[in-house]
């Protein structure tokens, strides 16, 4: 093994959530041995072959972590980190009781963002999206989902998938990309969105997947977006090109947009505060995973909670992620998500780590390889400086990450 980490405590996740919700079986001083950048051994000291053959001290590569409290990296599996400019004017508006949905109908919301970030060069928006993402990785983040979704014409969806995909290629971060570039009709469509659709889908999409730039496509299925029809051929033909499938889903009201994308195979719905029992048995039936976002639930001042308990009734995998974006959820802290979750939408500190972690995988499509800690699995890890888990949901605004280990790499917090 190249990399050995010793005197740890192990939360690897690899149980199924308990009855008592208290499942985290901490395996106390525990060990990982990486190679290649994958996990080689997960457990307790005394049952590592390494420990008994007492090579340990004489080895390169021993990091003793000093007792920290080990997760999975943590994954924010909805972001919209890419975009120039700011909503703060808006924000204030909404302070005086203008609703989101008024000021996106006067010309604001998404909008207001897609001209700012058709303005702004791929280096400025990488410069932007890098300040962000520290934000998040000071939360134990290593993988990330970014979207487009502010071009929303085939250069400028392009251009924020190339400053996504640049992101990427830093050492310690991992990205995913989703295209969204039915997000919004853009002026220049205004009163034509299924032709807008159109051109998503004879022109955006093929060129996404020619360059290599998708790994997703999403919606916004909503009545300031786009119709269940709309998102339905959205998802046919981001199928067609092989491409995986996710929306955003019953944010606002109740369209039924995220019982079609379940039943179309999407990995993830996400918002979902107003869905259904049916829309829930759909997500049950089909393995789809309810993203929730409490950052736009608790920004926009939302009273309607998402389904939790039918959810849970139907053992739904939830994630919870940032949805990290400049209208409805400008908060760069997934803790800040955990917190959240618990106090508005009453989640146990358990499942806001399974969250963060192996249902965000899910809501990936790379549940075979992150999100756990498991041997076999990307050496994604976050090493911390507290004593429970339940502190990772509890505790806001202290430095409690130690490091993160990225592909066996180590990345000490700063
Ligand atoms: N709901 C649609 N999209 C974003 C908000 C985008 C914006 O307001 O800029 C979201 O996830 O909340
Ligand atoms: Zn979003």
């Amino acid at each position: 093994m190249e990399r050995v980490l010793t005197n740890l405590r192990l939360v690897t996740l690899s149980s199924e959530t308990s009855a008592d919700n208290n499942g985290y079986q901490i395996i106390e001083d525990g060990m990982v041995g990486i190679t290649n950048g994958k996990i080689m051994f997960v457990g307790s000291a005394s049952d590592s072959p390494l420990a008994c053959h007492n090579d340990l001290h004489g080895h390169p590569d021993v990091i003793d972590c000093g007792n920290a409290l080990v997760t999975p990296g943590l994954i924010d599996c909805h972001t919209h980190l890419v975009f120039a400019g700011n909503r703060a004017n808006e924000f204030e508006q909404r302070l005086t009781g203008m609703p989101y949905e008024e000021i996106a109908k006067r010309g604001g919301g998404i909008i207001s963002t897609v001209q700012a970030t058709r303005e702004a060069t791929e280096d400025e928006l990488y410069q932007l999206a890098i300040k962000r993402l520290n934000g998040l990785k000071r939360d134990g983040v290593t993988t990330i989902e970014i979207k487009s979704g502010y071009g929303l014409t085939l250069d400028d969806e392009l251009k924020m998938l190339r400053v996504a995909r640049r992101i990427g290629d830093m050492p310690d971060i991992k990205v995913s990309t989703t295209l969204l570039a039915a997000h919004a009709v853009p002026p220049e469509y205004k009163n034509r969105a299924d032709d807008y659709i159109e051109y998503v889908c004879q022109h955006i999409i093929p060129a996404a997947v020619e360059q290599g730039l998708a790994d997703y496509v999403d919606v916004f299925c909503e009545g300031i977006g786009f119709s269940t029809q709309q998102c339905q051929r959205v998802f046919e033909t981001a199928k067609h090109y092989g491409l995986g499938i996710k929306g955003h889903t019953e944010q606002l009201s109740n369209l039924g947009g995220s019982a079609l994308a379940a039943r179309m195979g999407a990995t993830s719905v996400d918002h979902i505060e107003y869905l259904d029992l049916d829309g829930v048995a759909a997500l049950a039936a089909n393995n789809t995973v309810a993203t929730l976002l409490p950052g736009a639930y608790y920004f926009l001042r939302e009273t309607q909670r998402p389904p939790i308990e039918h959810l849970r009734k139907l053992q739904v995998p939830m994630a919870i992620s940032t949805d990290f974006n400049p209208g409805t959820s400008p908060i760069a802290s997934l803790r800040t998500m955990m917190n959240m979750a618990c106090t508005f939408f009453r989640l146990t500190p358990e499942e806001c780590l399974r969250g963060v972690t192996c249902n965000a995988a899910q809501a990936l499509g790379l549940e075979a390889s992150r999100g756990k800690i498991n041997v076999g699995m990307e050496a994604d890890l976050a090493l911390w400086d507290i004593d429970t888990p339940a502190e990772l949901s509890y505790r806001l605004g202290v430095p409690d990450l130690i490091a993160r280990i990225v592909d066996g790499e180590i990345f000490y917090a700063k």
